[in-house]
């Protein structure tokens, strides 16, 4: 599998506090990636440079076939260079249904104008059927996204940012206030969404990310500690005493 995204070497300092620190990292095109760490390793921030939201001090971060630096784009065009993220926080628009969201975001890849003059057609209706299916809300198209549970709003964003078929998903603790079972189908739309395209996982519950099923990348002070197997991480001395011992 070839590279889709490339850090290398990135910095960044707060204030003179290093909160990245020589960080380089690699995601091939279709593979999925949990990344792990203590509170304060940076697991935000790497996130921010990525997306465009933070620009380093230093380092250089390749994207894509056409291997363009993100560190020159704004954070609209790493977005339109295929570049999603997922927030902790839902932020679906809870007085619409989960297909008009569903349909929504698939209007908004066709650019503002298409918003204004967007007509429906059935292939529409049906990715947005398709939609509704990988995240496991087809029995619940038309209740309002307001009445859906935590968990179900989760899966209804994450839809959205599949609707925009990203070549990249970031996503930002996805478990977290989730039932167990609500977890489980989590991990298994993620690793679905896998199949088509790279993700990217920031989650700190450890049952789920060993269900993800994944290569991890364990992050310390704003770099990487470890990365391998959840197994081989977890074993590594260094990873028990900053991150599993506390
Ligand atoms: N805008 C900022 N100004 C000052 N310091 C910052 C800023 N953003 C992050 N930091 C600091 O950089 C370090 C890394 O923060 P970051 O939020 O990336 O860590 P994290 O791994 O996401 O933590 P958590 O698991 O708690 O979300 C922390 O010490 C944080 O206080």
């Amino acid at each position: 599998m070839s590279t889709l995204l490339e850090v290398s070497g990135v910095s960044v300092s707060f204030d003179g506090f290093k909160a990245i620190n020589n960080l380089s990292f690699q995601i091939a095109d279709r593979e999925l990636r949990a990344v792990i760490g203590p509170n304060g390793a940076g697991k935000t921030t790497f996130m921010d440079i990525i997306t465009g939201k933070t620009k380093p001090d230093e380092g250089r971060v390749i994207y894509g076939d056409k291997s363009v630096s993100l560190l020159k784009m704004s954070e609209s065009k790493i977005a339109q260079a295929g570049v999603g993220r997922k927030f902790q926080r839902p932020t679906v628009f809870e007085d619409q249904s989960v297909f008009d969201n569903l349909m929504m975001a698939l209007k908004k890849t066709r650019g503002p104008l298409a918003v204004l003059f967007f007509k429906q057609t059935q292939e529409d209706s049906d990715k947005v059927a398709d939609l509704a299916e990988q995240i496991g809300l087809s029995g619940a198209l038309h209740r309002k996204s307001g009445e859906l549970s935590h968990g179900q709003k989760q899966w209804l964003e994450i839809g959205m940012l599949l609707a925009q078929d990203p070549r990249l998903l970031l996503v930002d603790e996805p478990a977290a206030g989730m039932t167990p079972a609500e977890r489980e189908h989590t991990t298994d739309i993620l690793r679905e969404a896998a199949k088509t395209r790279a993700v990217v996982v920031v989650e700190h519950d450890m049952e789920f990310v060993r269900r993800l099923n994944c290569k991890v990348t364990v992050l310390h002070e704003g770099s990487v500690l470890a990365e391998g197997s959840l197994d081989h991480v977890t074993k590594n001395e260094q990873v028990i005493e900053v991150y599993l011992g506390r």
